[in-house]
């Protein structure tokens, strides 16, 4: 575990005009982050401090004792409303963005979290940057300039990952013939595709695409992760804690009246709808303990994106003393959605037949504040940049009746995203 030495923060918020684009605001490099959802999130740059380490648990504890041992000296120069309205918009002051692995005990990835030198926020119309220093800050800060380059990638190519589409569609045979054995009821397999762009790959290019295309996404870029995540692990925002738990999914068609079909058969699909029970059923359990007054929808609705529809579950609670964001992440990962029932059988089977080494795929990816507010979706649809490569990931939740080409299907169809963002 590589450590920064402890150090006091401080953090000045001041409102700006409306910059546009948050991602123009990024310089470009390693530090570049990102959380949007709906034209509102954070964009952040540079590094004040940080932390390289395996598990949330090992980064919750770190950000603990920074946030509570160490004095942090907030300075908002007053809360933010909205111009003519009595709400109160409150920046989140000292934050750190975050992403972890999806086998800390497997992988040969680290996780990362770490402390911006500055942080653009928008939230209900209102904009502002906040200054993360180890010094005190003496002055209102400034908006950064924006930097509009974002690089097209030229011309992408495409490769299979560490396995050919058909070798994986075995691994999944191999996967139901093992579920149908009983040794377990649900895992998750996912696939690898090698992007490359003539040009090189710039992370922003495909942030703004993605966050323009899947705004209902949450579009996250930490640590040169990119992708439009459509499943919030946990958000934890003035004590109530969300979780959107997603399993079961259809392709969408580009014909409407096709599509309400199929929205409908996946509604009623008793395998899309016991795989979702399963996902629904790890979340609430790995949340109880931590949560009071928690409540647990009894079906599903179907949540429409671009490019497929899936079952989805909003699962909600007020959180119990002590559990930040980071907490309720490190107690929910990996849940059904993205690794299987029963987890350890399932985390064992992925590693054993799946190929790949995941790294960040499937972690949490996101943000906290010095409360312990933050939001940490799953990342998925998305994937790592590396120079004039990125390395995509997709997955599929393999139960007893799956059929393997459906699921090779399904993953394509959970590549479009990034497939049009590189390309677009
Ligand atoms: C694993 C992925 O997606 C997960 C698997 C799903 C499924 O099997 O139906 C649906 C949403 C996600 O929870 C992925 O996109 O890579």
């Amino acid at each position: 575990m590589l450590t920064d030495q402890p150090v006091h923060l401080h953090a000045r918020s001041a409102r700006i005009d409306d910059p546009g684009s948050l991602i123009d605001l990024l310089p470009g490099d390693q530090f570049d982050t990102a959380f949007l959802r709906l034209g509102d999130g954070f964009v952040g740059s540079g590094r004040v401090t940080g932390l390289a380490c395996r598990t949330p648990q090992e980064a919750d504890a770190w950000w603990s004792r920074l946030t509570f041992e160490h004095t942090i000296d907030e300075d908002f120069d007053g809360r933010l409303g909205p111009e003519g309205s009595p709400r109160v918009i409150t920046p989140p002051g000292v934050m750190a963005f975050g992403h972890f692995v999806f086998d800390p005990e497997r992988s040969h990835s680290d996780a990362v979290l770490q402390v911006p030198e500055w942080v653009v926020g928008r939230r209900d119309g209102v904009t502002w940057v906040t200054q993360i220093s180890t010094e005190p800050i003496t002055a209102p800060p400034k908006a950064p300039t924006p930097v509009p380059v974002r690089r097209h990638p030229g011309t992408v190519t495409y490769a299979d990952g560490s396995l050919s589409a058909i070798e994986w569609e075995r691994r999944v045979h191999m996967a139901i013939e093992r579920i149908r054995a009983g040794e377990l009821e649900k895992a998750v397999l996912a696939r690898e595709m090698v992007a490359t762009g003539s040009e090189g790959i710039d992370a922003r290019h495909l942030a703004a695409n993605l966050a323009t295309s899947y705004h209902r996404c949450w579009t996250a870029m930490v640590d040169r992760w990119v992708g439009a995540s459509p499943e919030m692990l946990v958000r934890r925002r003035d004590g109530l804690v969300t979780s959107r738990v997603l399993a079961g999914t259809i392709q969408r068609t580009s014909e409407a009246d096709a599509d309400r079909a199929l929205a409908t058969h996946l509604a009623r699909s008793s395998k899309d709808l016991g795989e979702h029970e399963y996902a629904v059923a790890s979340v609430a359990e790995a949340l109880e303990p931590w949560c009071s007054g928690m409540n647990v929808p009894d079906a599903p609705y179907v949540l429409e994106l671009p490019n497929v529809f899936h079952l989805a579950s909003d699962v909600t609670g007020v959180a119990k003393q002590g559990a930040t964001s980071l907490g309720l992440a490190a107690a929910l990962h990996p849940s059904a959605a993205v690794c299987g029932t029963p987890t350890g059988l399932a985390r064992d089977l992925i590693a054993e037949v799946e190929g790949l080494d995941r790294g960040r795929y499937a972690a949490p990816i996101g943000w906290i504040d010095s409360s312990g507010d933050g939001e940490w979706a799953i990342a998925l649809r998305g994937g790592r940049i590396d120079g004039d490569r990125a390395h995509l990931y997709a997955g599929c939740g393999i139960v007893a009746d799956s059929v393997p080409a459906d699921e090779l299907a399904e993953s394509n169809a959970k590549l479009i995203p990034m497939r049009e963002a590189l390309e677009g």
